[in-house]
């Protein structure tokens, strides 16, 4: 059975459109990644699961309820996690779930142990007497997790849960997820740390300017590549102007700089990546490494999407 269905979801501001016909079934039990680029419409896919946005075409339907006709089953079908946190001024970590817990009209007698049993799971037990405002913010980002589950919900819709955590808390955060899916939940997890969410994600989808552009396994997405092989190039200088240069040339898909050394999408045979290099040394750079990559989510997504517009 499929947790969430989305089929041909456009949405547009103005003249632009945020997405243009994004199709994703999400399989109950399973955690999906979303990835995309800055503005490739994460947020605004989301935001339209969750209720909170109108689509302009198309239809969405989470847990068996349409998000347009039947939006108060939907919220109840689903947590949902923004990328930004409240001010909680004076509230206690205690004091915020059981908040929450009346919001969603959690009988009072059971609000205590529900709270003790949330914070326990997000690992925050220690903090239950803090003020919110001076947790740190890997935690604050936990105790919203936990917020997402006051009422049991079957869907977790977590918007950049990891974002601007640093290692230890990321560790924590995916910690965290991998007990969602243990306990069954159906969780969508959106990101820019690609080799996080393949640890931890069943299912990866690319989405890129408001198109699905790729869906399936951390392998099947690293295979979809579809011929297109990483590249890395080391010069001893000159790398701008290298740049430009393998711009120029055919069979490129995409072009990166890192200091000292570019990373190519090259969708050319071996013999035309042996041109490349006879090319790039007559253009006078000298090559201390030209060799292929071996595939990683982050090649694929840099791959995929350096094909698209
Ligand atoms: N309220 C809005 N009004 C006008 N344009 C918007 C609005 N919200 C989003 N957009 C535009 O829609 C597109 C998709 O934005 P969205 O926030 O969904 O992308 P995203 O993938 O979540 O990006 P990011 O990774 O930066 O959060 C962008 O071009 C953005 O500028």
């Amino acid at each position: 059975m499929n947790a969430v269905e989305i089929n041909n979801l456009t949405k547009i501001y103005g003249t632009n459109y945020a997405l243009r016909g994004f199709n994703l079934d999400i399989e109950a039990g399973k955690v999906y990644g979303l990835i995309g680029p800055n503005g490739a419409g994460k947020t605004t896919a989301m935001s339209i699961m969750a209720t909170l946005l109108a689509p302009d075409g198309g239809a969405v339907s989470v847990a068996g309820f349409d998000v347009l006709k039947e939006p108060a089953s939907v919220r109840r079908a689903i947590g949902y996690m923004p990328d930004f946190f409240g001010v909680y001024d004076g509230l206690k970590a205690t004091e915020y779930l059981e908040f929450y817990a009346a919001a969603y009209r959690i009988p009072a007698k059971q609000r205590p142990q529900l709270t003790r049993d949330l914070l326990e799971l997000v690992n925050l037990s220690e903090k239950a007497d803090c003020y919110v405002d001076l947790l740190s913010r890997g935690m604050k980002q936990r105790l919203a997790m936990a917020r997402c589950l006051v009422h049991d919900p079957a869907v977790l819709i977590l918007d950049e849960p990891a974002s601007g955590l640093d290692p230890r808390a990321r560790a924590e955060m995916k910690e965290v997820v991998r007990q969602l899916k243990r306990m069954n939940k159906t969780v969508l997890i959106s990101s820019h740390i690609l080799p996080e969410l393949a640890e931890m994600c069943d299912n990866i989808t690319i989405l890129e300017q408001g198109r699905l552009v790729a869906n399936g396994t951390v392998e099947e997405v690293t295979a979809s590549r579809q011929g297109v092989r990483v590249l890395k190039v080391d010069v001893t200088d000159r790398l701008p102007e290298l740049l430009d240069f393998l711009h120029e040339q055919p069979n490129i898909v995409n072009v990166d700089g890192d200091p000292g050394w570019a990373r190519i999408s090259f969708a050319g045979d071996k013999a035309a990546q042996g041109k490349l290099l006879r090319d790039i040394m007559e253009g006078g750079w000298t090559v201390l490494e030209f060799a292929e990559v071996k595939g990683n989510l982050e090649d694929a997504f840099m791959a995929v999407t350096g094909e698209v517009g």
